[in-house]
């Protein structure tokens, strides 16, 4: 045996030049590549870690990229980008100018779909195979990969739908480690149970009711079993399910046992596994606590506070309620439709619903937020984690959208807290009660106030706030970038600083008219700054407000322009879309 025989490997070619009998080594160097790696630079680690040998037998008996892998979220695909052809540089996985963390078609021709949001894998491979039955293509397999918390969604269950009634071979293969980012939950979890634990040929199986041909449940770690398994499908003609049965974070003794911080560990020693030690030193709390800690403070005293998330409990941190009022919090799966209709059913009936949903994955839901809460005025208050930049998990999953997509329906209102204690105020005056849905937009990470749990004080509705008076220009900024706005005026003299005036919008939605018809009439010169797109959110209200009222005043627009932003920390994308304090400073200094 080689010592090092993933080093031989550029391609999926040489994979299979390799005998079958010395697989099990290939897997185990994957394995150790990808912990030395992340171990270091970041990223999803427990998915990949489980998906090896599945991954291995994928490439190996398939003939990718002619036969068609499509990955399900793609943050199980480290395997992958490594064994076709991104060793060398899988080192710069997820950084500014390095490879996605997620499977990205301008990356490879393996990576055959984008992805990023899960269950979309079955309905792009289905296209796939019926485009190919067009064209005429004979010979080509179509393959997905789906997890079992991702072949919940409604998505995945329309594209089995169809597949099941479809002419082509497509294999859908089932990765059930009986875990998401946390625990798979649902009835369908309970049945993936009793499959497993009753053995393969249910007389009700679900996906033979469905039209599949359907085989498992299999070991997925044994190598063997994998291949000969997929060996065998290859044959079967029509829609079929292989289910295989697997463990996040396998090889990696603390993954395994604690799967859900080890979805994405951050730093960790490559050998003990133990994660890096954090500091001592006393922190701002995250955004996303802030929201989990006040709810559960609220829900004490408000028995009529409902939470609702989907797949989220954790990076949410609605888990503090699900743990200390679990009949009122609920994890509905990664379901964000029926987790937006399902938390409006519930406020129709007199409960006051906090449904918390990332600002990406609430694109999921847009006919539902129009259809099903806004048309009918359903007082539903949506928490809409990781708004603006993420970073890392770059264009898939940064939060800049929802603004524009909010500010055009009407009978809603758009709150961004600028900080931890507006974030607190806000759920706490929602809770008393508001007569439209509102939507409270804040950022992935952490404030910047220590001592942030105060005594609660309501916020007016449709109020902005003032935080600086200056002469000639004002700042208009929405939400924590008013942070990054205020560090670009201290920067100036104190003549200049002198010049500008800073207002904190708050609301997008009432906009505080009346203060607008006032800084209009003020300052000559207003510069809009907003987290979202430059094309429908802040700037353009002001910009159509000021038109409307026939006001001339020199209107300048910071957002995100009319791309989409690749992956890197939060601040190095901040400077490249012109949202850091030094890039708003170049614009402020335009005025001066
Ligand atoms: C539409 C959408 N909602 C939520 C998420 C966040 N998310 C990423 S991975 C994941 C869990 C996926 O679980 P599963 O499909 O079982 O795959 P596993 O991680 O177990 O391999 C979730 C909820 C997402 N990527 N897309
Ligand atoms: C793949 C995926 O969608 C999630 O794992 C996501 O990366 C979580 O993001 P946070 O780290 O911001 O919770
Ligand atoms: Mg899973």
């Amino acid at each position: 045996m080689s010592e090092n025989i993933l080093n031989t490997i550029q391609s999926p070619k040489d994979l299979r030049k390799i005998p079958k009998e010395t697989l099990p080594q290939v897997a185990n160097e994957l394995r150790d590549f990808i912990i030395n790696i992340v171990a270091t630079k970041e990223g999803h680690l427990g998915a990949s870690l489980g998906v090896i040998e599945l991954t291995i037998a994928l490439h190996y008996v398939f003939n990718t990229p002619k036969d068609i892998l499509v990955w399900d979220v793609g943050h199980q695909a480290y395997g992958h980008k490594i064994l076709t052809g991104r060793k060398e540089i899988f080192h710069t996985n997820r950084q500014l100018g390095g490879i996605s963390g997620f499977p990205k078609r301008a990356e490879s021709e393996y990576d055959t779909f984008g992805v990023g949001h899960s269950s979309t894998a079955i309905s792009a491979a289905l296209g796939m195979a019926i485009a190919s039955k067009l064209k005429g293509e004979t010979n080509i397999q179509h393959i997905a990969v789906v997890g079992d918390a991702s072949i919940a969604s409604g998505m995945a269950f329309e594209a089995l739908n169809h597949a099941g009634i479809s002419d082509t071979n497509i294999l859908v293969i089932l990765n059930d480690n009986a875990i998401g980012i946390d625990p798979s939950v649902g009835a369908l979890k309970n049945y993936f149970t009793k499959v497993k634990l009753n053995g393969a040929k249910d007389a009700d199986n679900i996906f033979e009711a469905l039209n599949f041909d359907y085989s498992g449940p299999i070991d997925g770690h044994d190598l063997e079993l994998v291949i000969s398994e997929l060996e065998r499908l290859k044959n079967v003609q029509g829609p079929k399910l292989l289910h295989l049965i697997t463990k996040k974070g396998k090889g990696l003794r603390q993954a395994e046992e604690n799967q859900v911080v080890y979805h994405a560990p951050g730093k960790f020693d490559a050998l003990t596994g133990d994660l890096a030690p954090k500091s001592n030193e006393r922190q701002p709390p995250k955004f996303q606590d802030v929201f989990g800690k006040t709810l559960v403070e609220l829900a004490i005293t408000n028995d009529r506070i409902i939470g609702i998330t989907p797949a989220m409990p954790t990076g949410s941190s609605l888990k503090f309620m699900m743990d200390v009022f679990p009949e009122r919090a609920f994890d509905v799966g990664i379901a964000e439709q029926h987790a937006v209709t399902f938390a409006a059913g519930i406020a129709t009936q007199g409960f006051t619903v906090f449904c918390n949903i990332y600002s990406t994955f609430l694109q999921r839901a847009y006919d539902q937020l129009i259809h099903d809460v806004c048309l009918q005025k359903i007082p539903v208050i949506f928490c809409l984690d990781r708004a603006g930049i993420v970073g890392e998990d770059g264009p898939t999953h940064h939060g800049i959208f929802d603004l524009a997509y909010l500010n055009c329906i009407p009978n809603l209102i758009i709150f961004a807290p600028r900080n931890e204690i507006e974030l607190r105020n806000i759920m706490f005056t929602a809770q008393q009660g508001l007569d439209l849905p509102i939507f409270i937009r804040y950022p992935r990470g952490r404030g910047n106030i220590l001592d942030w749990q105060k005594p609660f004080s309501k916020i007016e509705i449709g109020k902005s706030e003032v935080l600086k008076e200056g002469i000639d220009i004002v700042i208009l900024t929405l939400g924590t970038i008013a942070n990054n706005a205020k560090e670009a005026i201290e920067t100036l003299s104190s003549e200049q600083q002198e010049k500008i005036g800073l207002v904190d919008i708050r609301f997008l939605k009432p906009l505080d008219e009346t203060l607008l018809h006032k800084i209009l009439k003020k300052y000559d010169k207003v510069i809009t700054v907003e987290d979202g797109t430059i094309i429908g959110g802040l700037g353009t209200s002001i910009a159509a407000f000021a038109v409307s009222n026939g006001y001339k005043n020199k209107i300048e627009i910071i957002g995100i322009p009319d791309v989409f932003p690749e992956h890197g920390t939060v601040s190095e994308l901040q400077e490249i879309v012109g949202l850091s304090p030094k890039r708003i400073l170049q614009v402020i200094q335009n005025y001066l």
